[in-house]
This record gives structure tokens, sequence and C-alpha cells, in this order.
């Protein structure tokens, strides 16, 4: 079997392609592991669809399975136009959330994420004010002073009784630099493509960002994300990082 590992903004994923749809939760779970196996955050599986170029099956390295994941989204549009699963740059493809738009320039991805729903309005509970929204999976938001709040302990606890994933935001002179605790790698990770939407989300809702902004998650690495006409686009650099044939 032929695997190719992604890194996209720093989250990483394996990923390949199978005429087989079926449960590949006990495979993530193998080859996510960064001791035994190649090493990922997420493992993304591509099989054909009928309604779109192709159909994604996404699992976080716990081998759970999960609705979206944005950096992935920008992956898979990458891979799979080198590999010849799509014959133009501009692909749509099915993934849990639903159908996502995309278009690859050379290593830079540009997709289009669902729709956002707000599952609750703030609240506050250990000291931060919180916000909840489903960006294809649900996320927790709290916009901080400082980014060395960031406390794992806490996020863990918030990502069990919430059932997300746990963004720190910070907004700086009009950009945003986030931290990510992602629910199914159980830790905090490099960027998350749909906690940097919900961060960007709850910016935009309080007037605190324009229309379009830099992201910058914990890799450091540059990100924009848009609201065009209620679509959040969402656009960086992927980079493949090696293909391996186990
Ligand atoms: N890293 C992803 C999100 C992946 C899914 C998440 N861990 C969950 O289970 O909700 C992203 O870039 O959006």
């Amino acid at each position: 079997m032929t695997y190719t590992k992604y890194s996209a903004s720093g989250n990483d994923f394996v990923i390949f392609h199978s005429f087989i749809e079926k449960d590949y939760s006990s495979d993530a779970l193998k080859l996510c592991n960064r001791t035994e196996g190649i090493g990922a955050d997420g493992l993304v599986v591509l099989v054909p669809s009928n309604e779109a170029d192709f159909k994604w099956l996404f699992y976080n390295s716990d081998g759970s399975y999960a609705a979206m994941c944005g950096n992935a989204t920008r992956a898979v549009s990458h891979y799979a136009l080198n590999n010849d699963l799509v014959n133009s740059n501009e692909m749509k493809f099915l993934t849990g959330a639903g159908i996502i738009k995309s278009s690859v320039e050379k290593d830079i991805v540009e997709t289009q994420l669902t729709v956002p729903k707000i599952i609750k309005e703030e609240f506050k509970q250990d000291g931060f004010n919180w916000y909840l929204v489903d960006t294809g999976v649900p996320h927790l938001v709290t916009i901080v002073e400082d980014l060395d709040l960031y406390n794992h302990e806490l996020s863990s606890k918030m990502r069990y009784e919430h059932n997300a994933n746990v963004n720190f935001a910070k907004i700086e002179n009009g950009i945003i630099k986030v931290r990510t605790y992602e629910r199914g790698v159980e830790s905090e990770t490099l960027a998350c493509g749909t906690g940097m939407a919900a961060c960007f989300l709850r910016a935009h809702n309080l007037g605190l960002v324009k229309d379009s902004v830099f992201v910058y998650p914990k890799s450091g690495e540059e990100l924009t994300l848009s609201l065009r006409n209620g679509t959040i686009y969402f656009k960086g650099a992927v980079k493949k990082v090696f293909t391996t044939t186990i």
C-alpha cells in the first residue's frame, strides 16, 4: 500500500486512496502512531463518490472519526491533483460535514469551508469567556490577552465536558494568533483549520477583525481566512513530506 504524508501548516496527515469504502479507524491508529507508524495527527482515505470528484473518510490519530478537518481539506486537494484523481485544479469533494470546494495553485490551496453553526453563545467557565461554534466540527473559542494563558489541563477538561476542540485566540494589530487543543489527538497541535476558522468567526462577530485576515497557528505559518457572501475561505501552503510503500 502506498501512503503519502502531508503537512498543512504543521497539522500532519497520512493520505491514501482506495476503491474500498470501509471503516479505517484501526489503520488510523497504526499509521498515525509517532513511534511505531508514520506519525500524524490524522488519516484521510479518499474513495470514489457519485456526488463529487471523490469522498473522504477522516480519522483522528486515536482512530476516532471526524466529520471535518480544515487543514486536511487543503492537503487532500493537493494530493488529489498530484495523484490524478481529478483533472482540474478546481474540485469538489464530499466530507462528513458536506461538500467542500477547493482550488490548487502550486503549493497554495484555498478551500471553502462548510456553513458555520453557533452551538452556544458566550458563556463563562473557569475564568474565561467561551463561545461554541461548529465549523464542520465543534470548537470552543476564548479570546485572550496572552496566548501563554493556554492551559492543557483546562483544555482537556473543557474538551470532554463539551465534546469539542478548544481554542485560545489573541487578536494583535488585526491579525489572529491561535493555539488549539484537538480532540482525537488529545493534545495541542501545530495548527487546526476549523479551529482557526472558529476564532476568525468569533473575532469577526465581535468586530475585532476585517473580512479577510492573516491567521497564525502554533507552527507560525501564515494562513488567510476570509468571509465572502457568508462563505468562509481558508487559504495557505501545504507540503508533501514523503510518499512510502509499505
Ligand atoms: N485538525 C482539523 C480538525 C480535525 C478534527 C478534530 N480533531 C475533531 O475531532 O473535531 C482541522 O484542521 O480542522
